[in-house]
């Protein structure tokens, strides 16, 4: 035992030495890791204390809880862009999937400041990767070698430029990221090259991201309010936040587009359960029948200062106030519809709209043969008459459903009459006053929406994937409507 006891001293004593030696030689490339100090200068948690984009050191995206759209911080998981933008740092070996899940993270927590700072000896430069984990935590770990994948590094911390990752994502594109040296989160900005730098920023604070695409539910030239990095179908893009009705009352959170979409499906299934006589109802319940989430359905639902009672749910009709005055809704909505073909007649002859607040009003045309007669019990009036009759019937809402030739004409006289927002079937984008609000209708997209389930479905099945789950991922990524 006191043999064992001196053969270990000794051996303590021998690795001491060898340390001591390699110290001395300026080997001490001990690569840093989480929570320990990075370097002499560095914070300990990785965050350096340099711009690391002048270093050269590794850096990752961060997100900041603080600047999280949601409402608790967090930035669901289905409320994630479908189109993912892939993300890099411009000397780090991310791939754009590992930041763009470090930026939005699962679970709301801060990508934790990617900048490890490595040790500066050239031993070190070969430190290692830190891959962004699926819940926008990262973690230290050792270099593979390997072509990134998830945000992680090559060996030699070189990002994997322009190379596929294993995800099938490309790797390498280009931000100027740079961590905070005060080890706040770092902001993501434009790269070089005049792509968007990141969803992440912008989908974590719910700013647009400059560059962004619009995402196709506005047309060009609209009022744009916010730039979109996501397809036509992301359901929760928080990079377009509009401000919430307030009718007076105190100012209310700003609210995701997508969630307004989803404020309609709400009323119209709160509004049906009302008449069959319920009173309350629960989350669950809602969030079944508008065939949403329930987690989705309580962030909505706290967008607009509605958090339900724990156990009981949410008043039908209090819910239904509420929504109604996020929408503005509590006032009636006219509406003019120019074009009474196909579509305008069908319009025109729908009851359902002035239930919901929108009376039509007015219908105009060009067709001589038209003009004057009745459709749905309200006269046609001519293509020349839209200013005069807009104004005098205080319509707000004009909707074109003419050939894309005469829309633009057709806009105009709209606007002129005082309209303040234009629903567009014509496949043409409209030009309007920045005061205007657009929005276009194109039934094609969301045909091309279904079938992008449906290809889904099939990977899914081919691939042997259970088609169940890929089928939820996908709904969870479109508007319902
Ligand atoms: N977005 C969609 O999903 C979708 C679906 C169907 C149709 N559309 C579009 O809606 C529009 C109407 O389609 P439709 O099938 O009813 O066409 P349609 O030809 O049946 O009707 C067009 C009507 O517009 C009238 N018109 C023509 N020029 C006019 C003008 N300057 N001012 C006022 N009225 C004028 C015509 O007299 C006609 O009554 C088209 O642009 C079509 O492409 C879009």
């Amino acid at each position: 035992m006191a043999q064992r006891s001196r053969r270990n001293i000794a051996s303590s004593v021998r690795g001491l030495a060898r340390s001591r030696r390699a110290n001395k030689s300026g080997q001490n490339s001990e690569p840093a890791t989480e929570g320990t100090p990075a370097t002499e200068d560095g914070p300990a948690g990785g965050t350096s204390s340099e711009d690391p984009a002048s270093t050269g050191a590794e850096e990752l995206p961060v997100a900041s809880s603080e600047d999280s759209a949601s409402p608790d911080g967090t930035v669901s998981p289905e409320d994630r862009p479908v189109a993912e933008a892939p993300v890099s740092t411009a000397n780090t070996p991310s791939t754009g999937n590992g930041a763009a899940d470090g930026a939005v993270s699962g679970d709301g927590a801060a990508a934790v400041g990617g900048a490890k700072k490595r040790a500066r000896s050239t031993a070190a430069k070969k430190g290692p990767a830190k891959k962004v984990l699926g819940n926008g935590k990262t973690a230290a770990g050792k270099s593979t070698g390997k072509p990134a994948a998830d945000g992680e590094a090559t060996d030699d911390g070189k990002p994997a430029d322009g190379k596929p990752a294993a995800d099938g994502k490309t790797a390498g594109r280009k931000t100027t990221a740079t961590a905070a040296s005060n080890g706040k989160a770092a902001t993501p900005k434009s790269a070089a090259d005049g792509k968007p730098a990141t969803t992440g920023k912008a989908a974590a604070n719910g700013k647009p991201a400059a560059g962004a695409k619009t995402n196709g539910e506005r047309t060009a030239g609209t009022r744009t309010t916010g730039a979109k990095a996501a397809t036509a179908f992301d359901d929760n893009t928080p990079t377009t936040e509009l401000p919430a009705v307030t009718d007076g009352e105190a100012p209310v959170k700003a609210i995701p587009e997508a969630a307004v979409g989803r404020m309609a499906v709400y009323l119209r299934v709160l509004s049906s359960m009302q008449e069959q006589g319920s009173t309350r109802v629960s989350s669950e319940e809602l969030s079944a029948a508008a065939g949403v989430n329930s987690a989705k359905l309580r962030k909505d639902l706290s967008y607009i200062g509605s958090y339900g009672t724990r156990g009981v749910g949410y008043e039908v009709e209090v819910l239904i106030g509420q929504i109604e005055r996020t929408l503005g809704l509590n006032k009636q909505q006219r509406v003019a519809v120019a074009g009474i073909g196909n579509l305008g007649h069908a319009l025109a002859n729908y009851g359902g709209f002035p239930g919901r607040g929108f009376p039509v009003e007015a219908l105009f045309d060009i067709d001589p043969d038209l003009i004057g007669v009745p459709v749905g019990g309200l006269p046609v009036s001519h293509l020349d008459d839209i200013p005069e009759v807009c104004a005098e019937r205080e319509i707000s809402i004009g909707v074109i459903a003419t050939p894309p030739t005469a829309a633009q004409t057709v806009c105009d006289r709209l606007v002129a009459g005082g309209v303040q927002c234009i629903l567009n079937f014509a496949p043409v984008v409209l030009q309007v006053p920045e005061h205007i609000e657009v929005r276009k209708v194109d039934l094609a997209v969301e045909l091309q929406i279904l079938s992008f389930h449906v290809a889904r479905r099939a990977d899914g099945q081919v691939n042997g994937q259970a088609a169940g789950a890929e089928a939820t991922d996908a709904s969870s990524a479109v508007v319902p409507s």
